[in-house]
């Protein structure tokens, strides 16, 4: 497994730009909230430790991760961002409806950036049990939070740096 080859939360912060100049948006799932919770503490910090000012993080929650596109649809409506990360988890269940809510999501949320022009990042863990994710959320693979955060960094740093 890949992720099982690499530490979600391993940097260089010489790889990193620095996030000072950016406003985030950080939209999370209320499903799986203490999986969400670690993943939105990742980012957060992973933010911060990278320059980005308190005052330029918004963050927002939404009942599901099904509601990750609807929620970054109306960050990106209503207030002047450079990125927006969207945390969630889901974890597979009896049926096919986990099938459902990740395509919807992933789909979702590539819409989304391509409507606004604007980096959103898909920072959803899509599990198959509850282990894997508490894994991937602040145990022995990293936090898909922090990468979430620096690829938020990079992408609004990329956007900035074509536009000039
Ligand atoms: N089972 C999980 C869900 N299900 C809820 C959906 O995301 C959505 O809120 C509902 O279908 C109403 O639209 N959500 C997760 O984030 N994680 C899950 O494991
Ligand atoms: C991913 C889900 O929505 C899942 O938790 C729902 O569980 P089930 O497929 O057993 O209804």
């Amino acid at each position: 497994m890949a992720t099982q080859l690499k530490n979600l939360s391993d940097f260089s912060a010489t790889e990193i730009p620095s996030a000072a100049a950016y406003r985030f948006g950080i939209v999370v799932a209320e499903w799986n909230a203490e999986i969400t919770n670690a993943l939105y503490q990742g980012a957060y910090q992973s933010l911060v430790n990278n320059g980005a000012q308190p005052q330029n993080i918004y963050n927002y929650t939404v009942p599901g991760s099904f509601e990750l596109t609807s929620g970054a649809d109306l960050l990106l409506k209503n207030i002047n961002l450079d990125a927006v990360i969207c945390l969630g988890c889901v974890i597979q269940g009896e049926t096919k409806h986990f099938d459902f809510i990740c395509d919807a999501v992933a789909n979702g949320l590539t819409n989304v950036a391509i409507k606004y022009s604007k980096p959103v990042i898909f920072g959803v863990l899509t599990t198959d049990n509850q282990q894997q994710a508490i894994d991937r959320a602040g145990g022995k693979h990293g936090n898909k939070g922090d990468e979430a955060a620096i690829t938020a960094i990079k992408m609004a740093h990329l956007a900035k740096s074509i536009k000039t």
